[in-house]
């Protein structure tokens, strides 16, 4: 079987394409793995599909299923172009979230991101300001002064309590900067493109940022995060890292 490993702003993924769909939880568990596999925060496996280009499955790397990951949505597409599973640098494939668009030029990746739909308004608890959204799959976001105030414990607490993702932001001359703590890898990640999603959506709906922001995950890559007639569309490069076969 032949694997390629992908890191998108350091968020980094398993990716092969099957004819084959069937659960491949226990696959990305043992691929996932960064002791006795390739290593990865999640795998991702492409399958045919009657309504799109494509279909994809994604796996957490503790072998959960998940419905969508916006860097995924970034490195899939680069791969099912350089992989001839698409005839077109402009593609659409479904996720479990829904239908996503994207497009790509070299390593530079724009997807469409699915409809936001907020979970719950502002909330009190441990001491945060806390909001729930779901931009493909729930995050929790809390608007920061400062980043060294994003907290493990906490953050796993909040993950188990909301079953959600959780996030730090902190809003910096207009950008955003955002540190994630992921569900179904259960630690901080070096990036997470829902997740920047959701910090975007939250400082935008309180007036803190423009239509268009950079936003800068753990890794310190540049992500472009827009929204244009109510859809948003994230942008930024994608690194094919190798290709193995085992
Ligand atoms: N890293 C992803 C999100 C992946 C799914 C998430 N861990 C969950 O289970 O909700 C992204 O870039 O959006």
């Amino acid at each position: 079987m032949t694997y390629t490993k992908y890191s998108a702003s350091g968020n980094d993924f398993v990716i092969f394409h099957s004819f084959i769909e069937k659960d491949y939880s226990s696959d990305a568990l043992k691929l996932c793995n960064r002791t006795e596999g390739i290593g990865a925060d999640g795998l991702v496996v492409l399958v045919p599909s009657n309504e799109a280009d494509f279909k994809w499955l994604f796996y957490n790397s503790d072998g959960s299923y998940a419905a969508m990951c916006g860097n995924a949505t970034r490195a899939v597409s680069h791969y099912a172009l350089n992989n001839d599973l698409v005839n077109s640098n402009e593609m659409k494939f479904l996720t479990g979230a829904g239908i996503i668009k994207s497009s790509v030029e070299k390593d530079i990746v724009e997807t469409q991101l699915t409809v936001p739909k907020i979970i719950k308004e502002e909330f009190k608890q441990d001491g945060f300001n806390w909001y729930l959204v779901d931009t493909g799959v729930p995050h929790l976001v809390t608007i920061v002064e400062d980043l060294d105030l994003y907290n493990h414990e906490l953050s796993s607490k909040m993950r188990y309590e909301h079953n959600a993702n959780v996030n730090f932001a902190k809003i910096e001359n207009g950008i955003i900067k955002v540190r994630t703590y992921e569900r179904g890898v259960e630690s901080e990640t070096l990036a997470c493109g829902t997740g920047m999603a959701a910090c975007f959506l939250r400082a935008h709906n309180l007036g803190l940022v423009k239509d268009s922001v950079f936003v800068y995950p753990k890794s310190g890559e540049e992500l472009t995060l827009s929204l244009r007639n109510g859809t948003i569309y994230f942008k930024g490069a994608v690194k094919k890292v190798f290709t193995t076969t085992i």
